[in-house]
């Protein structure tokens, strides 16, 4: 892991930290095997690895969806795996396939997840515009979300998954469709929300992204290589 103390804010004193202890899944065969990492809050952690290696199940136990075979993913003590599936509300996910659904609006897609989180309609709406603007895509929130670009598609799961302010920001390849300045936009989004103090990881076969994060942890079949 390497440590880069010249950039970043200083975590808050105390700051949670998502841990995650001998974590192994198997699913037919073992996809991640004895994974023990720790996701630090006011950092950007990049999650790095080929493709298969095991990321986007690393960062579904981390953040809930997935249940270890064996191992624990505890934020602050608390057990990151709910029981259902569903993951904690202070956590938000960028997911690879965006998630969004196709006939909503851009603004309704980000909306939901306020709204889902107890935010008035009203509010939830408002919010959602203003991260919209964040992505600089403030004049597509009319626009349903299937006829959207790819690139335009992830920067409306990246508003999705910020504007919820959470305290843990799982983002699985945010800008891998984006060109330079939009990807610049979501590096600077995501150095923001850890400032904030969250605890925010990136998955990424960028070298950029690599490079702009405060700390990196490697993957390579299903192991920590670094
Ligand atoms: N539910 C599942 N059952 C069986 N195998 C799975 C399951 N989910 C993922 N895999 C396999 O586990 C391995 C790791 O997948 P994962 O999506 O975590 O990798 P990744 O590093 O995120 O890859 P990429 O960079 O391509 O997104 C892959 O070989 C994948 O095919």
């Amino acid at each position: 892991m390497s440590h880069r103390a010249d950039t970043g804010p200083e975590p808050a004193a105390g700051r949670a930290a998502l841990r995650l202890e001998a974590i192994t899944y198997v699913a037919g065969r073992t996809l991640l095997d004895d994974v023990s990492v720790t996701f630090p809050a006011g950092r950007l952690t990049a999650l790095s690895g080929p493709s298969g290696s095991g990321k986007t199940t690393l960062m579904s136990i981390a953040g809930g969806l997935l249940q270890a075979t064996s191992g624990t993913a505890e934020l602050d003590g608390q057990d990151m795996w709910t029981g259902s599936g569903d993951p904690r509300p202070e956590v938000a996910f960028v997911l690879q396939v965006y998630g969004l659904v196709p006939i909503l609006s851009a603004r309704e897609n980000v909306s939901i997840a306020l709204r889902a989180r107890g935010v008035a309609p009203a509010d939830a709406d408002e919010s959602a515009e203003a991260a919209l603007a964040r992505f600089g895509i403030a004049d597509l929130g009319e626009r349903q979300v299937e006829e959207l670009s790819g690139g335009q598609m992830q920067r409306v799961a990246c508003a999705r998954g910020f504007v919820v302010g959470a305290g843990v920001l799982l983002a699985d390849e945010p800008t891998s469709e984006l060109d330079e300045g939009n990807r610049a936009v979501v590096l600077a989004e995501l150095r923001e929300e850890a400032a904030r103090g969250a605890v925010v990881v990136v998955a990424t076969h960028d070298p950029a992204v690599v490079d702009a994060c405060d700390l990196h942890i490697a993957l390579d079949e299903g192991r920590v290589v670094r």
